[in-house]
């Protein structure tokens, strides 16, 4: 480390002297009020390519900022005034692939409140526990957590057809403007007259229909209606003797069956599956609110059901009763709707309405003989007897009839509703195998508790909501023992050391993070110190780091290997930013499915071993090589996922960012005595379009007929020059995508993959074929994805 070190040498402050108080630790600069945060800068990596558009549109400002790990990046402004004035401009400037900047006003550094101490009041929800900040979810049944998983990535599913055919109608206006501008130029009456410019008609992909389909019961048969115009034909799509009620839940179709069970369609087979019992009495309509499932009952009632565990314990409470024959239910703007043989009603969905429903009458709904409703885009849609015939109609929320049309398939319904479908099927979710201590690697803070005594653990909230004080580990459930026991031996040495914990808001103090790595099937423990030791004299740091490593190792013999990273920086370090050996071996072994990798202190590793055992057998069966594949394994951090299907595949080649992952991967490769694969230690978006234009070389490079990718991203997502390859390459007809964000990038990078092609995004799109998610991180909400794409 350069530099003088200084001040502490001279045990001017010690780790037990806690946080300083004469700063005050919210102050707010100058650069705080004049920040704007652009938010969609995640698939660019860097912040040159902000500067090459704001230099394009010659824009004016102080600075960008922007960290590599985050999807987000800074215009910093000379005043708060040019920063507002900024606002309005930049809202139309376009990134270099036509999508507009989002941007808004960066919160300033006062959302960094003072860290509250147990002497001062607590804001409500600002202070947790560790374990209600790291595991959120440890109250919560494991089955429940993996359903609510389930259903989170649905919603995932769902905004991938919704973002995917906005791209679509986004592209078809943009055509129709094109045109008309030409007919204009050209001076012609007609568009058909134009000479040039684009074509009018956008092909729309069949799978995102997925978007609206209404589904009736008649005659014990499920109809389906795609919602492309009100008179598009009914399909007959399969059995469904005894349905009585039909609804969209949580993106499944549900059906009440008159016996009672409850049901969920399955598409993909065109059956039914149990779901759970129903209430005691019969159901004559089902509605959704807010998460729960309603039943409307032939005795007049409302009952909401009550899950407790995974779907095995069902009860029900009563919302509403005495509201006479309910022949049609549905949740709509706000209210909940109920058509009965003596007219409408309905009841407000206020706070409580999950508890109780209060009824009053709807009047502009004059409608009679209704046997089926559902809300759709803002329309009230129901089925009503007219005559001899039934008709489906779609109403304004004052009763004014937009359309209706006339069913033919049927003289009678029992049972409707419209459905949103998933872009594609998706299998349960896969469990993980372990659910406590199933993290081989944990970063530890070290700060000052609430009662500002120095410790080695977890912040016990958010730092941007202000929080800065860090708890023990000891109930966190997803750590391993040995980890806690690594802490507790370094917090009993945070005492007589000479040196302060680092403050994260004065930024002073050496000790600051503690990143512990545990090998699962070897048993081996690496460890990485990360310290400030600016101003620590030179040789009293030596001699601390000494002390370090012989505390340590003595008291935990199952340490194989030590580093320590001196860095001084405010946010966390460059990936590739120097780390010190210390002690014993530079790297760690793990086994994954009978493979043994070799890890070093600054590769990427799954973090729940028996975790990515069940995601890389997943990842196997759905890239399904063969020996006229290859494969391309993006982001293979130490090779890992390559290896694991390169006895399948012709050829594998791996790409990674980080040097040390690389080398970790080609020792991989050779430890398994994998001859057919080859890594490549580049940023993907720098190599991807050479690597896959061309053609295969080396041994039965002949025989290869197709290329698959699998890609691993971080966080931000695939960077869209790997995007725009992938789609610009005939021969990529799959794509296994492992997302470990899949709310947000995922969702981003498959309407990339499966939009509209435009003068940047060459090549057919993919469509989503099959999602899988596994649970790598049981107590968090966190959930890994596959999504399998294949050309359409
Ligand atoms: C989620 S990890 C997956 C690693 C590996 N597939 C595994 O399962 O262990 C993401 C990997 O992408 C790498 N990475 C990040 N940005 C990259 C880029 N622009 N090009 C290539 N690799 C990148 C990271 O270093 C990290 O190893």
């Amino acid at each position: 480390m350069a530099g003088q070190r200084k001040h502490y040498g001279g045990k001017k402050r010690k780790a037990s002297d806690g946080p300083r108080d004469d700063v005050h630790p919210g102050h707010l600069t100058k650069n705080d009020e004049c920040k704007i945060i652009v938010l969609n800068f995640g698939q660019w990596s860097e912040k040159d390519e902000l500067v090459k558009v704001l230099d394009a549109n010659n824009h004016a400002y102080k600075a960008v900022q922007k960290l590599n790990k985050l999807s987000y990046g800074f215009i910093i402004y000379e005043s708060k005034e040019q920063r507002d004035a900024a606002l309005e401009v930049l809202a139309n400037v376009e990134w270099k692939n036509g999508e507009k900047l989002e941007v808004k006003p960066a919160l300033p550094k006062r959302s960094v409140k003072p860290m509250a101490t147990a002497d001062e009041p607590k804001e409500p929800g600002q202070l947790k526990t560790v374990i209600e900040a790291v595991t959120p979810w440890h109250n919560v049944d494991y089955a429940e957590q993996l359903e609510r998983k389930e259903d989170a990535m649905k919603k995932v599913l769902i905004k991938i057809v919704r973002q995917t055919r906005k791209d679509f109608a986004d592209k078809a206006k943009r055509v129709v403007e094109e045109r008309n501008r030409l007919r204009k130029a050209q001076k012609v009456a007609s568009m058909d007259d134009v000479v040039g410019g684009p074509k009018l008609e956008v092909p729309v992909p069949e799978w995102l229909d997925a978007t609206g389909e209404l589904y009736l019961v008649a005659n014990d048969t499920l109809y389906q209606q795609i919602m492309t115009s009100t008179d598009a034909p009914w399909e007959a799509k399969a059995k469904a003797e005894g349905i009585v009620g039909l609804i969209s839940f949580t993106s499944e179709l549900v059906g009440a069956h008159k016996e009672g069970a409850l049901l969920t369609y399955q598409k993909h087979t065109q059956s039914w599956m149990p779901l759970s019992n129903g209430p005691a009495a019969a159901i004559t309509s089902l509605a959704s609110l807010r998460g729960h499932l309603l039943c409307a009952t032939a005795n007049g009632e409302i009952v909401r059901r009550v899950v407790k565990g995974r779907r095995d314990s069902i009860e029900w409470m009563t919302l509403a009763s005495g509201l006479g024959a309910i022949t049609a239910m549905t949740v709509h703007q706000g209210f909940l709707y109920i058509a009965t043989t003596s007219g409408w009603s309905k009841a407000p969905l206020g706070p409580e309405a999950t508890t109780v429903l209060v009824f009053e009458p709807a009047p502009e709904m004059a409608f009679q003989d209704v046997s089926g409703l559902t809300s759709h885009d803002s329309k009230l849609i129901f089925i009503q007897k007219t005559g001899d015939h039934l008709s489906l109609v779609h109403a304004e929320t004052d009763g004014t009839v937009v359309s209706s049309t006339k069913i033919d398939v049927a003289t009678a319904v029992t049972s409707f509703a419209s459905h949103k479908g998933l872009c594609c099927p998706m299998e349960r979710i896969a469990p993980s195998p372990v659910l406590e201590g199933y993290r081989n690697k944990c970063e530890f803070t070290f700060g000052y508790d609430v009662d500002k005594k120095p410790v080695v653990g977890f912040r016990v909230g958010m730092y941007k909501e202000g929080v800065v004080a860090v708890g023990s580990p000891e109930d966190c459930i997803n750590v391993p023992q040995v980890m806690k026991d690594i802490c507790k031996t370094f917090q009993t040495y945070l005492a007589t050391s000479t040196l302060p914990v680092y403050d994260v808001l004065t930024h002073e103090g050496v000790w600051r993070l503690l990143t512990i790595r545990l090998s699962q099937r070897t048993n081996q423990i690496m460890l990485m110190v990360q310290a400030n030791p600016t101003d620590v004299d030179a040789a009293v740091w030596a001699t601390e780091k000494t002390a370090l490593v012989s505390t340590l190792t003595a008291a935990h013999p199952g340490i194989s290997s030590m580093f320590v990273q001196e860095y001084t920086g405010v946010s966390a370090p460059a990936e590739d930013h120097p780390i010190d050996h210390v002690y014993g071996a530079t790297t760690i072994e793990e086994e994954l499915l009978g493979l043994k990798f070799r890890i070093s202190a600054q590769a990427f590793f799954q973090v729940n071993t028996p975790g990515a055992e069940v995601l890389y057998s997943l990842v196997k069966r759905f890239a399904a090589a063969d020996d006229k594949t290859q494969v391309y394994d993006v982001c293979c951090g130490t090779g890992t996922i390559g290896i694991c299907v390169a006895s399948e595949a012709r050829k594998v080649i791996g790409v990674e960012l980080c040097k040390a992952a690389t080398d970790d991967a080609a020792v991989n490769a050779d430890l398994n005595a994998v001859k057919n694969i080859t890594f490549i230690n580049s940023k993907a978006e720098d190599v991807m379009k050479e690597l896959l234009r061309k053609k295969p070389e080396g041994e039965g490079a002949e025989f290869v007929q197709q290329a698959v990718a699998i890609v691993d991203p971080p966080r931000a997502g695939l960077h869209t020059k790997v995007l725009r390859s992938l789609r610009d390459t005939r021969p990529v007809k799959r794509i296994v995508y492992v997302s470990c964000n899949p709310t947000v990038s995922l969702i981003n990078d498959a309407a990339t993959l499966c939009g509209p092609s435009t003068s940047n995004l060459r090549g057919d799109p993919f469509k989503p074929v099959f999602a899988a998610p596994v649970d790598m991180f049981p107590h968090t909400e966190h959930c890994e994805m596959i999504i399998v794409f294949e050309r359409v």
